[in-house]
């Protein structure tokens, strides 16, 4: 990256829409977040010790088991009071270790803002990203503090390749989903670590798990969290159309060794569903808002009881949808909070949309409550 680039330009925006201005102006935040032991500190110390051009702050509960960074890294700056909690590193990042939990430390490194073009904040602790990922992201309209400067670019997932599958069947949850489930489901990127203690096999099996919990995320396997950081950030993953996997239920004939991508999937409590949009009118994409709202806000299907059914809950959502008109439009939820936004950057001209909803008592009846909206006259 060129000097020249990295210094901020301020323009002025004022002919443009909020929503470009917003985002062109926050920091992009990164949530890391993974099985025990997966992989976490690894990939945190790659990407505070290689040169890769990015310049990212880390944020990290504690130096702790990340120490010999300190020792290894050239450069711990003396920079003034906040030297203990900072760190600035050969390779432009910056180091932050704060005891506190995420948002102490984010407003504390938000001081700062111009030493980083993005943040990476592992949560430590943290079992569930889904209550701090919303926290970041949605309230553009009306954000205070910390939401006005940043936006969040995603939510990475470490599962380990060796103990994962284990680790996701010990995950029992009385009444609700498990802990390492949770993750899945809430995770934009997943990256299945530690594959070369695995099998091949074992590797594929534990992938389709994965795939079937979260089929919106794309999934990398790795060796000590050897990627390209390129990869993990700058995703955008709330605002660009999410990547779908093909759906694959009505084909036949393809050269995969694999079984067919599931378009619903039941583990332990959890459960997706991977649902094909054909091309929609205006009016029927307003009902397919509608029928997300009360599914989201009132966790029932429209026409349902909110009683007379299992649960119905989501704990994230996605999709694309086609416009008649040649538009397109990005659905994201966490939890029951959703937007429908036209897509900034549309991705060629896809032949039909995609939605994908995690969470709880998604099944076929749900699917069809969906295809009923779109056969209806
Ligand atoms: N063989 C092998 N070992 C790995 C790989 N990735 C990480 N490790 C090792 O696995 C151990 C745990 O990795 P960490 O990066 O500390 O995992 P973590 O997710 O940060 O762990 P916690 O923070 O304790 O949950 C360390 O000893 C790593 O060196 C890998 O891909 N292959």
């Amino acid at each position: 990256m060129d000097d020249d680039d990295e210094v901020p330009v301020l323009i002025e925006h004022d002919d443009e829409p909020l929503l470009n201005e917003h985002s062109r102006r926050k920091v992009p935040l990164t949530i890391i977040c993974g099985f025990l032991g997966a992989g976490k500190s690894t990939l945190l110390k790659r990407i505070l010790t290689e040169q890769h051009g990015f310049r990212i702050a880390v944020i990290m509960n504690e130096f702790g088991d990340t120490a010999d960074i300190e020792a290894k890294t050239i450069n711990v700056a003396a920079e003034g009071e906040e030297s203990e909690e900072f760190l600035e590193l050969a390779n432009g990042c910056l180091c932050c270790s704060i005891k506190d939990t995420g948002i102490a430390a984010i407003e504390k490194l938000m001081q700062r803002k111009g030493a980083f073009d993005h943040i990476l904040l592992e949560t430590t602790g943290l079992a569930d990203p889904g209550p701090i990922a919303s926290l970041f992201w949605h309230n553009e309209e009306f954000a205070t503090g910390l939401g006005r400067d940043i936006a969040l670019d995603g939510v990475i997932c470490v599962v380990d390749a060796v103990f994962g599958p284990q680790q996701m069947e010990e995950d029992h949850a009385s009444d609700t989903v498990g802990e390492s489930l949770r993750q899945i489901a809430g995770a934009d990127i997943l990256l299945l670590n530690k594959t070369d203690l695995a099998s091949p096999e074992s590797v594929e099996s534990t992938a389709a798990i994965l795939r079937g919990i979260n089929p919106a995320a794309p999934i990398h396997c790795t060796v000590r969290a050897q990627i390209e950081v390129g990869r993990l950030l700058g995703v955008r993953a709330f605002a660009a159309p999410p990547a779908f996997p093909p759906v694959r239920e009505h084909e036949h004939g393809h050269e995969h060794d694999h079984a067919p991508e599931p378009t619903h999937y039941e583990l332990r409590g959890i459960s997706s569903l991977l649902v094909t949009v054909p091309v929609l009118s205006r009016a029927r994409l307003d009902a397919l808002d509608e029928w997300v709202r009360t599914v989201l806000w009132e966790q029932r299907l429209p026409g349902d009881a909110a009683s007379d059914a299992s649960p119905l809950t989501v704990l994230r959502c996605k999709g694309l949808f086609v416009l008649d008109s040649g538009a397109q439009y990005v659905l994201q939820g966490v939890r029951n909070i959703y937007e429908i936004d036209e897509a900034e950057d549309a991705l060629g001209v896809p032949d039909a949309g995609k939605l994908v909803l995690i969470g709880t008592g998604l099944d076929e009846r749900v699917r069809r409550s969906l295809e009923r909206l779109w056969s209806a006259i």
